[in-house]
């Protein structure tokens, strides 16, 4: 049995974690899939890819309100997805090779599960054992009894997808029925509708992207609603589906019909096929990996990171959690603990939406006497001269101790619009300093978070 200083399972966020510090140490990487993981294939990067392809279609569309005379006459899907992957599948590629030319590191194209808590039996049957390892499985798509199943098989013809494979999909769907109504609904129906789809989408929740600040997915389930046939609080009980298209049962017993059906109902974490029991590791009841302050797993010198064990799941997050691990594998003496105070977010749709910490409502449940600002868009020269797109900046203030604890940006540009005020957040500057010691430049569209901060009273 080959024997490592280190393994790594997963070639996601696990494969950054071998730098230069790491060259006297015998590394295992360990990956089932495509070296790259989520993000690169199948997630941040294509989907961003896309969804600034469906920007530019979109302001192609309503150029006329600027007195432009424009229209799409058609979207080359085929070429759209070449865009995308080519760029992405040399990457992967060079990623792997950089990989496999690493002297100290060894590269196993394997489903790997513990045998032990040092050991683990990959799919060939062959074992390696190792002083530490690195469980970095991330998620997959969630599929709830009763829906059908995606299949891998190229001769299975039925138009399901999951994230995973509709960004491939050989023909373009007129119309997508979508389930869900979260992160992946959300970009997906602005992707395809922008490129034109008849989007239909189908969610339990009273709101779109209902975990948001309630003003925020107030506003972007009205806009969805003016874009897409929007079904709130609405089950799917079945899904007929054949070669030519799917037909939806909803819990009223309607029927949606679709050329496509896209399922975007959460991922769970890949803890379930991975032995762990035989490891020693603890994983909590929604399958993430029980870990403490510092990534440690319940056993010993097994740590995890990312998506397999995150409260949240982020590129981000992984990515600082990856940086943890790869210092604490090096230093299991002195641990460095992950930072999970002010975790940001982004959902790249229409309009885009960009948010961290606290909601008003989650600061009402944990009684802070909270002090809010909302400043709209169009009420700044960025709005005048975006023709008054819908979007506000709101940002919320503890009184108690004078400093931010949440922010929510909705509009053009909000996911860059942000970070000053998590930057604020981070370093713990108070509003009114941020607001008043620098200069904003005008007229631009960080006047909007600027004026959400002066309108702050506490
Ligand atoms: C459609 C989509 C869009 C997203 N967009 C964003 C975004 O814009 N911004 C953002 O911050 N986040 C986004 N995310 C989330 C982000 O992609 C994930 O949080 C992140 O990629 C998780 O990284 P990870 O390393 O934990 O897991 P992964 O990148 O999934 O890596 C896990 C790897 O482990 C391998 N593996 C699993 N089990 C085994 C095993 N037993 N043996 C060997 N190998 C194994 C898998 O094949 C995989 O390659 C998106 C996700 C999706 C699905
Ligand atoms: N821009 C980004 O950062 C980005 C983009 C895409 C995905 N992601 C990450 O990937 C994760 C997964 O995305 P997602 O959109 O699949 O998950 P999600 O948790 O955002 O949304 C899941 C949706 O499915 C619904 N749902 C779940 N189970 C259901 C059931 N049995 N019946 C009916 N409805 C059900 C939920 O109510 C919710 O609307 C996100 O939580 C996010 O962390 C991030």
């Amino acid at each position: 049995m080959d024997h490592f200083d280190i393994a790594i399972i997963g070639a996601g966020s696990g494969n950054m974690i071998v730098n230069r510090r790491f060259a006297d140490k015998a590394v295992a990487i360990i990956e089932e899939n495509r070296f790259g993981g989520t993000c690169l294939n199948v997630g941040c990067i294509p989907t961003k890819m896309f969804a600034y392809t469906a920007d530019v279609a979109a302001s192609i569309d309503s150029a006329s309100r600027f007195g432009i005379d424009a229209e799409v006459h058609g979207v080359d899907w085929q070429a759209i997805v070449k865009r995308v992957f080519s760029r992405i599948d040399g990457n992967v590629a060079a990623a792997e090779q950089f990989r496999q030319d690493n002297p100290n590191v060894t590269v196993f194209k394997e489903h790997a599960s513990f045998t032990g808590s040092s050991t683990v039996e990959l799919s060939s049957g062959a074992r390696i054992s190792a002083d530490q390892f690195v469980i970095a499985t991330g998620a997959r798509a969630t599929v709830p009894e009763g829906l059908p199943r995606p299949s891998d098989s190229p001769n299975d013809r039925r138009p399901i997808y999951t994230s995973d494979t509709i960004m491939r999909a050989e023909t373009f769907p007129q119309r997508l029925v979508i389930l869900g109504g979260g992160f992946i609904a959300a970009e997906f129906a602005h992707i395809f509708s922008s490129l034109g789809s008849a989007v239909t989408v189908i969610s339990r929740g009273e709101r779109l992207l209902r975990h948001h600040d309630a003003a925020v997915s107030g506003l972007f389930t009205d806009v969805a609603r003016s874009r897409w046939d929007v079904r709130l609080s609405t089950t799917a009980e079945s899904v007929e589906s054949s070669a030519d298209g799917v037909s939806v049962v909803l819990d009223d017993g309607s029927h949606v019909q679709g050329d496509a059906l896209l399922l975007a109902l959460g991922r769970r974490p890949n803890s379930d096929n991975l032995g762990l029991e035989n490891a020693g590791v603890s994983v909590h009841l929604d399958g993430r990996v029980v870990v403490d302050d510092c990534q440690q797993t319940t056993a010993s010198g097994i740590w995890a990171l990312g998506d397999v064990c995150a409260p949240i799941q982020l590129k981000h997050l992984a990515n600082h959690e990856a940086h943890v691990v790869a210092h604490n594998l090096l230093n299991p003496e002195s641990p460095r603990a992950a930072n999970h105070r002010f975790i940001p977010s982004g959902v790249f749709t229409y309009p885009q939406i960009a948010s961290v910490g606290l909601t008003s409502e989650q600061a009402e449940d944990a009684g802070i006497d909270v002090a809010e600002s909302t400043h709209e868009y169009k009420d700044t020269a960025f709005g005048w001269a975006t023709e008054d797109a819908p979007g506000f900046c709101k940002v919320l203030a503890d009184r108690s101790t004078g400093q931010l604890i949440g922010a929510h940006i909705v509009g053009a540009h909000a996911t860059t619009a942000i970070q000053p005020l998590i930057q604020g957040m981070v370093f713990g500057t108070t509003p009114k300093r941020l607001a008043r010691d620098q200069f904003w430049i005008h007229p631009a569209l960080a006047e909007v978070v600027e004026n959400a901060l002066i309108g702050l009273r506490i």
